[in-house]
This record gives C-alpha cells, sequence and structure tokens, in this order.
C-alpha cells in the first residue's frame, strides 16, 4: 500500500508493514526504526506487534493487518510526552489489537486509568494476553461499540469526564474526526492534549490533481474528511496546535480554556 514499508527486515520479528507518511524515504524510516526505536521498543510490545503482522484471517471476523497499528517511532515520541505531562487518567478511541493502547498503559503510573474505545471486541481481546503479562491490564477500562454514542454517554450520564482527561488518543474512522475532536476537546483537562493520528494520511493530502493521487480507494475516501479537519484544526481558537510529520502525520492539540 502507499505509505507503508514492507520488510523492515529487524531480527528475530517476520516482515511487517508499517505505515508512515509517503514523504518521508523508506530508507529514513528504516534507519529510524532500527536504530533509535527496536532497541529500545519493550519486548512485550514486540511481541504484540508480531502477533498482529501475523494473518490471522482464517479466524471468522477478524482480520490482522499491520499497517492498521500505530507505529512504533510514533508511540515512543508519545509515551515520552505521556512521561513528561505525569499523564494518569487518558482516553483512546480505536484500539485494534491494542499497540497504542499498550504502549500508552506502560507508560502511566500504576494507578494509571484508560477508557478505550473501538467498535470491535474480538481484535481487543487477541491483544489482552500482552497488557496481561505486562501487569497493565487493570489501568484499561475497554468499552465496545461505536465511539459518537459512546463519547456523548460519558459526557452527559458520566459528567465527571467533562475536562477529565490528560490525554486522549484519537485513531479511528477519519470521516468521524471533527466529530470526535468537538467532543473530546470538553473532556480534556485544560492544559491536556488530544493526538490525532493519520493527519498527512498517506501523504494524500497534497496529492492536487486526480493524475497525482496513486492511492486506493480507502485513503481517497477519506482524504477530504481529512483536509477539512486539518483546516479547521488550524483555525480552532480553544487549541494550540503541532502538526508533527511523523510516522503517518500526529496533530496535537493543546486545550487553551
Ligand atoms: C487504525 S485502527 C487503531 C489502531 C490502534 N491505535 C493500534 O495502535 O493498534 C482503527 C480502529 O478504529 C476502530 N473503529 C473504526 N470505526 C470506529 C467507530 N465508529 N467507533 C469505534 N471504533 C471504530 C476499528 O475497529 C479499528 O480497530
Amino acid at each position: 500500500m502507499a505509505g507503508s514499508s514492507e520488510g523492515v527486515g529487524e531480527k528475530g520479528l517476520p516482515q511487517i508493514l508499517e505505515r508512515r507518511c509517503i514523504l518521508q524515504s523508506e530508507a529514513l524510516y528504516q534507519y529510524i526504526l532500527e536504530t533509535s526505536v527496536y532497541p529500545r521498543e519493550p519486548e512485550v510490545l514486540k511481541e504484540l506487534r508480531q502477533l498482529t503482522a501475523t494473518d490471522h484471517r482464517q479466524v471468522p471476523a477478524i482480520r490482522f493487518w499491520n499497517a492498521m497499528a500505530t507505529s512504533p517511532d510514533e508511540m515512543q515520541f508519545l509515551s515520552m510526552l505521556l512521561k513528561l505531562m505525569n499523564a494518569k487518567k487518558t482516553l483512546e478511541v480505536g484500539v485494534y489489537t491494542g499497540y497504542s493502547l499498550l504502549a500508552t498503559a506502560l507508560s502511566l503510573p500504576h494507578d494509571g486509568e484508560i477508557i478505550a474505545i473501538d467498535i470491535n471486541r474480538k481484535n481487543f481481546e487477541l491483544g489482552l494476553p500482552f497488557f496481561e503479562k505486562a501487569g497493565v491490564a487493570h489501568k484499561v477500562d475497554f468499552r465496545e461499540g461505536r465511539a459518537l454514542p459512546i463519547l456523548d454517554d460519558l459526557m452527559t450520564k458520566e459528567e465527571k469526564y467533562k475536562g477529565w482527561f490528560d490525554f486522549v488518543f484519537v485513531d479511528a474512522d477519519k470521516s468521524n474526526y471533527m466529530n470526535y475532536h468537538n467532543r473530546v476537546v470538553e473532556m480534556v483537562r485544560v492544559g491536556g492534549i488530544i493526538g490525532y493520528d493519520n493527519t498527512l494520511w498517506n501523504g494524500s493530502v497534497v496529492a492536487k490533481a486526480m493524475a497525482e493521487r496513486p492511492f486506493p480507494y480507502y485513503i481517497m475516501e477519506c482524504r477530504d474528511a481529512i483536509l477539512e479537519f486539518n483546516a479547521y484544526l488550524a483555525a480552532d481558537p480553544r487549541v494550540e496546535i503541532c502538526h508533527v510529520s511523523i510516522a503517518d502525520g500526529l496533530t496535537l492539540c493543546r486545550r487553551l480554556n
């Protein structure tokens, strides 16, 4: 697929797919991963990545695709950010098998709390043994279902969640990013951070004409939503933003008031 590198060639791991922005050369991306990311990646995260790279399509209703998981370099960056912030309470929208969730859980203190939302519990359950092995499963409150109604419930029925989270990570359906933003911006505390993954969307954000768009349909399908979302964030007075060109693009929003 566009924006992925196949066969990173890391010793002891199968050939994998990682998601990176097409603007970054494959050689440079591999250099970063092999030199600075993999040697420091906790063993349990490596194991979860290995599981996710395995083709489990014979299992009904579960399709595995490692490019879905958040990139290891991005999670290395976010893990450091979480520790710098002394984050304790986080929210994640889009769990899959839990690579970003496990990296987050490992970065929070023992009494850290994460509400994690995904439409698919089966994928989360495949990754769950790695949370148990790492002794961090108790931090995760998994909620299965479509994220929008769950967020609405958290905002209304469970009012305590207004301004409650230190950090929110959004990595689910891109066409809803704007809807997610207008909810989670109320749920993160003032000074807290929201991270939106894939905001460079495989580099498609800079493909101007159809002729310059050698992207598969699932990329093109959400390209306009990502463009609209990026422009919206750039003008949103509620947050300070930082668009980081790591992996497939990560936009950090710090709530201002
Ligand atoms: C890119 S994957 C998340 C990857 C994850 N952050 C990781 O590091 O492995 C996107 C996830 O969003 C979930 N998802 C898609 N639409 C959703 C929705 N409307 N509500 C909740 N989850 C959704 C999918 O089931 C999928 O697991």
